[in-house]
C-alpha cells in the first residue's frame, strides 16, 4: 500500500475512534429533599457517572464552575426559587446556556410544565423517579452535548482542537498552575516550505499532508497533552508536567518521524518537514499564557531562520 494511503487511513481512524468520549458523564443534582437526591445520586453513580449535588440553589454558579456538569438534574421546586427560574439563568450566561436541564417534579399540570420549558430545560422525570429512565436520559443528552461539542471545538481536517479552542485550553493550563504550581511547555510548529507543496501538488495533497501532521501528534502525545491546529499549517500544543527540554526532545521525534514518510503525488515521492518553537513556564515564571505563547512563536521563527527542520527552545 502506498505509505500516503496509510496516514490517510490512519487519520480517518483516528478521527472516527476520537469520537468516543469515554470520561464518565458527569451530572449535578439540585435537590432539596435529601433523600431523593440521594437516590438519583446512587443510581446515575451504580451507572458508571460522577454526581454532585447541590442542596443550596443560591450557590449555583459557584459549584457548577467548580464540578463542570454535563448536565443538571433539579426539582422544579426549590427553596425561594423555582427550577425554571434557575434554568433560565443558566440559558443567560454563555457558558452554560446549551447545558441540558431535566426538571425532577411531581408537577401534572401541564400548562406550568410548558412554562417552565419555555424558560429553560429539556425534559420532565416525574417523582418518583423511573431509575432506567433517569440514567437513559441523562445518557443520551449528555452524548448529544459531547457530539456537538466535538464539532464545535474539533478541527475537521486533523481532529485537534481549532484555533479558540487550544487557545482556551493554554489559558485553562496557565490558570490552573497559578493555584497548583506544575510545569508545562507550549509549542508552536509549522509545516516548512508548505506554499510548495500547495503549489505543486495541489491543495488536495497539502491537505493530506496536514492530517497527516495531525495522525503523527497524537500517536507521538499523551492524552493529557493538548493538541491544536492554530491555523493553517500551524500547530500548538500545551504540554503538562513537561519541561522545555523534554518538550524538545519529544517534538524532534515527531520531526524526525514526519521527515521519513514519504508522501506520494501524481506518481511522484516527496517529504515534508516541520519547524518548532518551545517554551516552558518554568523559564518564564511571570509571564502570561499569551506571552509564552508568543516566545514559543518568536522560538519558531528563529528555527525558520536557522534553516528550518528543527526544533528551538526559547531564550531567557
Ligand atoms: N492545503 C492547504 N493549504 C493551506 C491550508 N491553510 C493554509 N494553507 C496554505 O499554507 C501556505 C502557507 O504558506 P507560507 O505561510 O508562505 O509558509 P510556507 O510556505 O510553509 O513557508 P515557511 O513557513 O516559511 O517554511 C499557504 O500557501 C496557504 O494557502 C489548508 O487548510 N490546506
Amino acid at each position: 500500500m502506498k505509505p500516503l494511503d496509510m496516514i490517510k487511513l490512519a487519520s480517518k481512524t483516528t478521527l472516527i475512534l476520537g469520537c468516543e468520549n469515554t470520561q464518565p458523564e458527569r451530572v449535578m443534582i439540585i435537590e432539596d429533599d435529601k433523600a431523593l437526591a440521594a437516590h438519583c445520586q446512587t443510581v446515575l453513580e451504580t451507572a458508571g457517572m460522577k454526581v454532585a449535588t447541590l442542596d443550596k440553589p443560591e450557590h449555583l454558579f459557584e459549584s457548577i464552575s467548580e464540578f463542570n456538569p454535563e448536565l443538571v438534574l433539579m426539582d422544579l421546586c426549590l427553596p425561594n426559587v423555582t427550577g425554571a427560574e434557575l434554568a433560565a439563568l443558566l440559558t443567560q450566561t454563555e457558558r452554560w446556556a446549551q447545558l441540558p436541564v431535566i426538571y425532577l417534579s411531581g408537577e401534572s399540570s401541564s400548562a406550568l410544565r410548558n412554562q417552565a420549558l419555555l424558560r429553560g430545560g429539556d425534559a420532565f422525570l416525574e417523582k418518583p423517579v423511573d431509575k432506567k429512565l433517569l440514567v437513559s436520559l441523562c445518557q443520551a443528552r449528555i452524548r448529544r452535548l459531547r457530539e456537538l461539542d466535538r464539532t464545535r471545538n474539533l478541527d475537521s481536517l486533523t481532529g485537534l482542537l481549532k484555533h479558540g479552542s487550544i487557545k482556551e485550553a493554554l489559558q485553562m493550563q496557565w490558570q490552573l498552575t497559578q493555584r497548583r504550581p506544575q510545569i508545562f511547555s507550549v509549542v508552536m510548529l509549522d509545516i516548512d516550505h508548505f506554499k510548495a507543496v500547495n503549489d505543486t501538488y495541489g491543495h488536495a495533497v497539502g491537505d493530506l499532508v496536514i492530517a497527516a501532521v495531525g495522525t503523527l501528534l497524537r500517536q507521538h502525545f499523551r492524552t493529557t497533552d493538548t493538541l491544536g491546529r492554530y491555523g493553517g499549517e500551524e500547530f500548538t500544543l500545551v504540554l503538562p508536567d513537561c519541561d522545555v527540554s523534554q518538550a524538545e526532545q519529544q517534538v524532534n521525534r515527531l520531526r524526525e518521524d514526519f521527515g521519513a514518510i514519504k508522501f506520494r503525488a501524481d506518481s511522484k515521492a516527496f517529504s515534508c518537514t516541520i519547524s518548532a518553537g518551545v517554551a516552558d513556564n518554568k523559564q518564564f515564571l511571570t509571564d502570561s499564557a499569551d506571552e509564552l505563547l508568543n516566545r514559543a512563536d518568536k522560538a519558531l521563527y528563529d528555527a525558520k531562520d536557522g534553516g528550518r527542520n528543527r526544533v528551538v527552545s526559547a531564550k531567557l
